[in-house]
């Protein structure tokens, strides 16, 4: 393959493994602005990582108070290898083949993960479409198939576990806490016992001391 056309970084069609990134205080790279890179930033931004974000336009021009106030850099100018120096996360997303293969590159050579936003087999993780329900987080993943059909489905169990799941999980961790104080082992058939007793229909009813008279009961609690 000549020089001027780079290597593609890898190719893999597993789905992968799932995980919940801590990135407080790392350095994340955002190359290319336009609708998915400044959402990308901004997701970074949100876990905590200190991101900076390399792009000669950002698009659309309104997001530009938001990244500054998320406390993103931005750095108006095209890509340069050095960029990715010292970053724990990488993302291409400038839709230019060229350019998104030369930062997945870099990366590599940085010791970096990567993402490229417009192909879930290059790179080294793809982002999955997430919620956040109280402690309950739910991902889906189609591995890059039809992300709308990924969007749909997440906010489909969004709607289903929001209705009594965030307080169910409460007293769960509540009860859990309980056997642990009381030195017995948290493996008990008496989770699922309760649960199948109708432990969430008593919540979704706002019986929440109901159920946790029938858990407590199912767990030797009582
Ligand atoms: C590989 C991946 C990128 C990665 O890993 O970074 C990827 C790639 C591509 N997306 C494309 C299109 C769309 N993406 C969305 C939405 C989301 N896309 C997300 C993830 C991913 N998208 C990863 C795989 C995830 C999976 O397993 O499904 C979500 C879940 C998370 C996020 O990005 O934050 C987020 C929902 C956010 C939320 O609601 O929370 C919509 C719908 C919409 O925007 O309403 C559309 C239009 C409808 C459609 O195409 O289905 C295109 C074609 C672009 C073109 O043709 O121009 C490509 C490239 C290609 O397929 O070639
Ligand atoms: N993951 C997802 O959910 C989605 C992914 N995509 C894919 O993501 C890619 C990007 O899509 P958009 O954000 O809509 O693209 P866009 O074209 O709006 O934005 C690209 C940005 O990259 C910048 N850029 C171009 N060359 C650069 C360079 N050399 N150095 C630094 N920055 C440079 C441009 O200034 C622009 O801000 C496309 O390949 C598209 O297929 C598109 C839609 C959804």
């Amino acid at each position: 393959m000549p020089p001027s056309a780079p290597a593609p970084h890898r190719t893999s069609t597993r789905p992968g493994l799932t995980v919940a990134l801590h990135l407080d205080g790392r350095r994340a790279v955002v190359v290319g602005a336009g609708h998915v890179g400044v959402r990308r930033a901004l997701q970074l931004a949100e876990v905590g990582a200190d991101v900076t974000l390399v792009s000669p336009e950002v698009w659309p021009r309104s997001s530009i108070d938001e990244l500054l106030s998320q406390g993103i850099t931005w750095f108006a100018r095209e890509y340069e290898p050095a960029d990715v120096e010292g970053a724990t996360i990488v993302v291409a997303a400038t839709g230019r083949s060229d350019v998104d293969a030369a930062v997945l590159r870099d990366a590599a050579a940085a010791g970096a993960m990567a993402n490229h936003v417009a192909d879930a087999t290059a790179g080294d993780f793809s982002l999955v479409a997430t919620t956040d329900l109280g402690h309950i987080q739910v991902s889906v993943s189609t591995a890059g198939r039809t992300p709308a059909l990924t969007r749909w489905i997440r906010d489909r169990l969004a709607a289903e576990l929001s209705d009594g799941y965030p307080a169910l999980v409460e007293l769960f961790a509540e009860v859990r806490e309980e056997l642990r104080a009381a030195g017995r082992p948290t493996r008990h058939r008496g989770w699922e016992d309760a649960l199948s007793g109708g432990v969430l229909d008593q919540v979704r009813a706002g019986d929440v001391e109901g159920a946790r008279v029938q858990l407590r009961r199912h767990l030797e609690l009582a």
